[in-house]
């Protein structure tokens, strides 16, 4: 058997035994590095231990949520804070929205353009039909009303407009009726008409086709946030279902690299080179103008039209064919703002007709019979009151541009600040804020989930303009209806007991402008009754509606925090916003015990 003799020290107390032959002199040296490897060792020790304590002792981020369906003003209300507080983060976007303001506007003069082809193929299909410039308004066709088979048929799951008044198997106090619909068929007039168009128009409409091609340029070149949510018929509030155990379910993963702020990154990176690189060519393009005399930019930007590239060096088949990726980013990255740049000199060279064509008393007369003029004035991204100014060569968006914007959230964005200015009430100033910013449509409230377990307060956005519309993603419910089931989910989640809720009843401009023109509420929302159809009596019926649902589903007594929006009005929505975030910071205080 084999014994091993053992050593009675490890290798490393040997190695660091000194010398068996070490002199006096050698050892006071020795022990001389020892000690002062020693304090530095402890000084390190300190520092680590110090800035451990600081980390513990720096104070949390309050953290905000912004919930409401697609269209209600989350997105423009981020920017309200980004103005309020955070300018030079807001100043740092702006540029970048140039591109999407141009998009929105190219689209509405197409949504046009559709109109008036519609409208001439028609003419031209009806020789007999005579011609006048004021066209008679017929009654309003009862076949555009949703059928009551239809009806029956779409109201599976308790959550559609025609449904009728319940959700979930509660009750609700409004009563919106399910027939009522404001939204005329856009693609053909029930009725016939004598059009008041022209050859003038069929000339405008062929001087204005590049616009096609730019607004598919332009939705390529951004992203998949141009384009309104798809088709989707799934729940008004689908973590519901999870919600009653407070149990996060491991399916809601959540993407945050989407939406509009990669959608700005694309055009913004680059954006100085491309700017050079523009204004160069136009100093050139000056040159060639004087020596060929009649040549001007516009027919030039024309004809590079007509070659079989897009502007942005993507043919349009390639564009539509490729995959956007998880991110929607499309491998485009970067090269975004060089193609917003050329769709910015088409759509500068296109100003002139643009103009004339919204203008043109026979476009506003057919606009008008279609109910299209005030969709399209009163929809979201209406930029043709302004055209002389927003196709302009040298055009750069303005606060309130920006803030009339319109592009989609896609995913979850999150917004840090530490904000330019000291609170009014002066506590904590430098404490950091996460806003978070989801995407509203009903295909995407799935990922709004998840972040309910960690947040200090949620600001409900509520559109009570829309009381008389209905969801894009899904034809057959109420917005309102749809925003009422919301915010009962949200009052009655579990997770959400104890966090602060702030509730924007949001476009109260377009409910002013949609009374004067003579909607009638009690129409869509019957038990609105004979009240008052006025805009302060509607908004404060609207109100008690959110506030009773509040006050009954709430799983703890809480305050009812409410405000009448127009959250593009930047004025009046910075008072807004200095109460909500002194009132959020109070209440943050309060919650920590140090008020
Ligand atoms: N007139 C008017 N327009 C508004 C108001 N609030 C928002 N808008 C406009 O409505 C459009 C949609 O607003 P967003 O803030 O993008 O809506 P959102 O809730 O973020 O929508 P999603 O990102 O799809 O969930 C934008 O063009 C806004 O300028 C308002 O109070 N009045
Ligand atoms: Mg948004």
């Amino acid at each position: 058997m084999v014994t091993l003799a053992l050593d009675p020290l490890d290798p490393l107390t040997r190695a660091l035994l000194p010398p068996k032959d070490e002199s006096p002199a050698d050892r006071w040296a020795r022990e001389q590095r020892e000690a002062q490897a020693r304090l530095i060792s402890e000084q390190i020790d300190a520092q680590l231990k110090a800035g451990r304590a600081a980390l513990k002792k720096r104070p949390k981020p309050i953290k905000v949520l912004l919930l409401g369906q697609s269209e209600s003003g989350k997105s423009t209300t981020v920017k309200n804070f980004q103005l309020a507080y955070a300018y030079s983060q807001f100043i740092e976007e702006r540029s970048a929205w140039r591109a999407v303001i141009h998009l929105n506007l190219v689209r509405s003069v197409n949504t046009i353009l559709d109109v008036l082809s519609r409208e001439l193929s028609r003419s031209s299909s009806q020789p007999h039909s005579p011609r006048s410039t004021s066209p008679t308004r017929s009654p309003r066709p009862s076949i555009m009303r949703p059928s009551t088979s239809h009806a029956a048929s779409a109201s599976k799951g308790g959550s559609s407009l025609l449904s009728g008044t319940t959700i979930s198997g509660d009750t609700l106090v409004l009563d919106i009726d399910p027939d009522a619909d404001d939204d005329l068929d856009d693609d053909e007039p029930c009725w016939p008409s004598p059009t008041p168009l022209s050859d003038r128009h069929r000339l405008l409409q062929l001087r204005l086709a590049p616009l096609r091609q730019i607004q598919r340029d332009l939705e390529r070149s951004l992203g998949a946030a141009t384009t309104e949510a798809p088709e989707y018929s799934g729940a008004a509030a689908p973590w519901e279902r999870y919600d009653s155990g407070g149990r996060r379910p491991r399916e809601f993963a959540v993407t945050s690299r989407t939406g509009w702020k990669s959608a700005l990154r694309r055009v913004k990176s680059g954006y100085n080179a491309a700017r050079r690189v523009s204004l160069g060519s136009r100093e050139e393009t000056k040159a060639e103008q004087c020596a060929q005399g009649s040549l001007n930019s516009v027919q030039r930007s024309r004809r590079r039209l007509a070659r079989p590239m897009s502007p942005f060096g993507v043919s349009s088949q390639d564009a539509n064919d490729e995959d956007e990726g998880e991110d929607g980013l499309g491998g485009l990255e970067g090269q975004g703002e060089p193609q917003a740049q050329t769709a910015a000199e088409i759509i500068s060279s296109c100003a002139e007709d643009m103009a004339a064509l919204w203008a043109d008393a026979g476009v506003q007369a057919v606009l008008a019979r279609r109910k299209m003029k005030t969709r399209l004035e009163e929809g979201p991204g209406f930029f043709l009151d302004d055209v002389a100014r927003v196709a302009a060569r040298e055009y750069e968006p303005s606060d309130e541009d920006v803030v009339r914007a319109r592009l989609r959230t896609m995913g979850v964005q999150e917004y840090r600040f530490r904000f330019d200015k000291v609170s009014p009430i002066g506590l904590e100033a430098d404490r950091e804020w996460i806003l978070y910013d989801v995407g509203g449509a009903r295909s995407s409230r799935h990922a709004w989930y998840p972040y309910f377990d960690d947040i200090n307060a949620l600001i409900f956005l509520a559109p009570i303009s829309c009381f008389d519309e209905r969801l894009a993603e899904d034809r057959r419910v109420n917005r309102l209806q749809d925003s009422l089931q919301i915010w009962k989910a949200v009052c009655s989640s579990m997770l959400l007991a104890k966090v602060q809720l702030i509730l924007f009843l949001n476009k109260c401009d377009l409910l002013e402008k949609k009374i004067q023109r003579g909607v009638q509420v009690s129409q869509y929302v019957t038990s609105y009754g004979n009240r008052p159809n006025e805009a302060k009596a509607v908004a404060k019926y609207f109100r008690q509606q959110f506030k009773d649902i509040f006050i009954k589903h709430s799983p703890e007594k809480r305050t009812f925090y409410s405000y009448l929006t127009s959250v593009v009005d930047t004025k009046a929505t910075a008072v807004t916003v200095a109460a909500v975030h002194d009132g959020i910071q109070r209440q943050y205080m309060r919650d920590a015990d140090i008020l």
